[in-house]
């Protein structure tokens, strides 16, 4: 049977700026690949007008007419056609006047001959040097107005690639796509940059310089070769200048770096903490956070940007004025045997007639180290997700935590083994169900479907007996708090690599032979490495009963309706390291409604459940403190009751807990297991639990091991001949 693929990029179909009216295909985008059976045809939409027939026809000849990267940026600069408009008309006025002075100059020791004549020379200095100015402020303006509609597009299309970075799913997060959260930061901040650079080169080529190259190849007619030296005097004069301005643009040019640097700082922390920005649905908040930090860099490069385009103009000026001067003495000097009017006009010529000629050279540099940045940048917004949601799925309102999987299974990809397998667990509204299994046995992943973060291979998971797949993902999430290990330990302990030095409780996991788990270091911070990871096509949507194995099967485990046992030991501590973000304190507690508004005397209150109140008001600005990158001025113990303060403000009728790692005094611990227990009050809890006292303070403990469940009783626990009796022994052992 054939098979008709088509991919079609939604990069610009989903740009805010154009909404396509009409989809084209052409042929030079229709491709057949060589197996006779497979039909690929990718395409762009083009948001814009359909194409003439002349252009259609030559970009079908595979002309160089349009160029693919120039497509993607258009709608961003077209939308910014004022300033290029401005731009253009005062490089209109700029080259008028630029051809008018030329002549002039040179006329202008004619004129200072008929000293008598004192009038005209007052006239014609006049209006030369009004001239002058004209094409000063114009030629200002003009960049200055390029280069605003240049960072303009470069901010539009950074936000939207951020946005749309935002809804990709987890798994292009995990390592699946191959791209770090390192490089996709560069690409939204410095090659951004680079994107700016190749518009404004191209927006100041295209009619500015052709504009003034061809006026001056008209005034260079005249050359004389004797006059070269004369314009090397001049060489000294705007070194000074230029070592002056350049200190000042050098320090202007600092602090735009150091808004890069602070939008990349941001990204680098956002992006690896997409997980629990999702678990909160806070993409709106997230995008809001960033368009602030990326207007600041816009404008920092504005001021840059300005200031390089003031430079040029003041050394030209003073160009111009030491050739007056020279002019005028070499006429006192020479009592007139001199030709001043050619020395003028030659050197005058010569420098206009320099300047469009490296602007061209420079539009073509700049467009060939733009391109690969706008490829880049737009790969990143080019994606299917996997995760839909339904047009019909419901919001629900308050929930008790009923929470079903029900013969679930899952893997994360076509070649990878199931880490889930006809999964079944029923977790009762208000129980603490402890989940302990090897590294890497898919407690994590188990969480990752009960928020939506993934869909399961098969099987369904319930909340309220609602299906979760119809519950609209805002909806779901808001029911759901996420209190997850720090994030650094979370990617590793994905890939089964125990990071702490006290919880080697089970034996790492056997890495499957098609996902070699790799951990490399990028730019400073933990990146997934190259981790095989293939697309589950629709598996989401269409499920495969083949990978279901039988479905009418019993049921093992509690068969989704084992009713928990009663709590048991309370008097145990807990650990829980947790993702925080830069800002302040009450930021960090009310972080679900940083959008809407922070209620104040909420998070007072949360702080105060969770033990953080008396800490909190000994920083310098009490709630307003910012707490640095991830909360890097507290100490474990305070970064975690903050985070559970966040829970608790957060009120989510469901809690899953993944346990961490680090250790804390005996003080901290007592506070923060206070901090625990009032928290998993009256929540339904499911807790990825790593240590004994974790399990104990559990209602029920289920063993999460080569894809399924069983649940277990303490005694199971105590015994030497398993993976739990290894737990007891390191527990102990601390
Ligand atoms: N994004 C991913 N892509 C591919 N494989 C993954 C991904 N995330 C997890 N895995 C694999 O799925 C399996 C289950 O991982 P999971 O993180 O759920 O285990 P875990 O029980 O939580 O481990 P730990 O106790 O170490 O945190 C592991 O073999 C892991 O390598």
């Amino acid at each position: 049977m054939a098979v008709i693929r088509i991919r079609v990029p939604i990069t610009t179909l989903k740009s805010p700026i154009f909404k396509p009216k009409l989809l084209h295909l052409n042929k030079s985008s229709l491709k057949i690949s060589s197996n006779p059976f497979k039909l690929s045809i990718s395409s762009s939409f083009r948001p814009q007008k359909p194409l003439n027939r002349t252009s259609q026809s030559r970009s079908d000849d595979n002309f160089p007419l349009s160029n693919p990267s120039l497509d993607q940026i258009k709608p961003y600069v077209q939308s910014e056609w004022k300033p290029i408009l401005k731009g253009w008309l005062c490089s209109v006025i700029s080259v008028y006047c630029v051809s008018k002075i030329v002549p002039k100059v040179g006329n202008f020791s004619l004129v200072l001959n008929k000293m008598g004549e004192k009038g005209l020379i007052m006239k014609e200095g006049l209006i030369l040097g009004g001239l002058v100015l004209v094409r000063l402020v114009a030629n200002y303006w003009q960049q200055a107005f390029l280069w605003e509609a240049a960072l303009n597009s470069a901010y539009k299309i950074r936000v939207y690639v951020f946005e749309r970075v935002l809804k990709r799913d987890l798994g292009f997060f995990e390592g699946g796509s191959g791209v770090s959260a390192g490089d996709i930061a560069y690409r939204i901040t410095s090659e951004a940059s680079d994107v700016a650079d190749t518009v404004y080169a191209l927006l100041n080529t295209i009619v500015p310089s052709a504009l003034q190259l061809t006026a001056m190849a008209n005034q260079m007619l005249a050359v004389s070769p004797v006059l070269s030296l004369i314009s090397a005097m001049i060489i000294p004069c705007i070194s000074l200048v230029i070592v002056y301005f350049g200190e000042r643009l050098r320090k202007v040019s600092r602090k735009a770096q150091y808004s890069v640097a602070r939008l990349s700082t941001y990204l680098n922390e956002v992006l690896p903490s997409v997980f629990f920005v999702k678990a909160s649905n806070a993409e709106l908040c997230e995008s809001a956070r960033f368009k602030r930090l990326a207007h600041s860099d816009l404008s920092e490069h504005l001021r840059k940007k300005r200031m390089k385009a003031l430079i040029p103009q003041i050394v030209q000026a003073i160009a111009v004025g030491v050739l007056l001067i020279l002019f005028v003495a070499s006429l006192l000097v020479s009592k007139g045997s001199f030709d001043g009017s050619a020395m003028v006009s030659f050197v005058t010529s010569l420098c206009l007639l320099i300047e469009p000629v490296q602007g061209v050279g420079k539009a073509y540099n700049e467009l060939k180290q733009g391109e690969p940045a706008i490829e880049r940048l737009f790969a990143l917004t080019a994606f299917t997700p996997q995760v839909i949601e339904k047009p019909n799925a419901v919001d629900i309102g308050s929930v008790t935590g009923d929470v079903k999987f029900c013969n679930v299974s899952f893997r994360y990809g076509d070649n990878m083994p199931l880490v889930l397998n006809k999964l079944n667990l029923h977790v009762k509204p208000g129980e603490t169900v402890a989940l302990i299994g090897p590294s890497g046995g898919g407690k994590t992943t188990l969480t990752k479907l009960l928020l939506r973060l993934y869909d399961p291979l098969c099987g369904s998971v319930f909340i309220d007996n609602n299906d979760i797949q119809s519950i609209r993902m805002e909806s779901l999430r808001g029911h759901v708090g996420l209190v997850s290990q720090d994030i650094v330990n979370l990617i590793r302990s994905i890939h089964g690599i125990n990071v702490s030095k006290n919880v080697p409780i089970y034996p790492t996991a056997t890495q499957t032979p098609t996902a070699p788990p790799r951990v490399t270091s990028f730019q400073g911070f933990i990146s997934l490495g190259h981790h095989l990871f293939t697309d589950r096509g629709t598996c989401g949507q269409t499920r495969r009963d083949s990978d279901c194995g039988t479905r009418g099967r019993k049921r093992r485990d509690n068969d989704c309706g084992t009713p928990g046992r009663k709590r048991q030991v309370r008097s145990t501590y807990r650990v829980y390291d947790q993702i925080l973000f830069s800002g302040t304190v009450a930021e960090n507690i009310g972080y679900r409604d940083l959008l809407s508004g922070i209620h104040m005397e909420k998070v007072e209150h949360a702080a105060r459940t969770a033990n953080a109140d008396e800490f909190i008001r000994t920083l310098s600005e009490g709630y307003e403190t910012n707490i640095g990158p991830r909360g890097s001025i507290l100490s474990g113990g305070q970064k975690q009751r903050l985070a559970i303060a966040r829970a608790i403000y957060q009120n989510s009728s469901i809690l899953i807990m993944d346990e961490a790692t680090s250790a804390l005094d005996s003080k901290s611990e007592l506070l923060v297991r206070q901090a625990v227990e009032r928290l998993m009050e009256n929540h339904t809890v499911l807790v990825i639990a790593h240590r004994l006292e974790t399990i104990q303070m559990a209602d029920r403990v289920v063993l999460l091991e080569n894809g399924k469940l069983e649940e277990v009783s303490p005694t199971y626990l105590m015994g030497n001949n398993n993976h739990c009796g290894s737990l007891i022994t390191s527990e102990i052992a601390l």
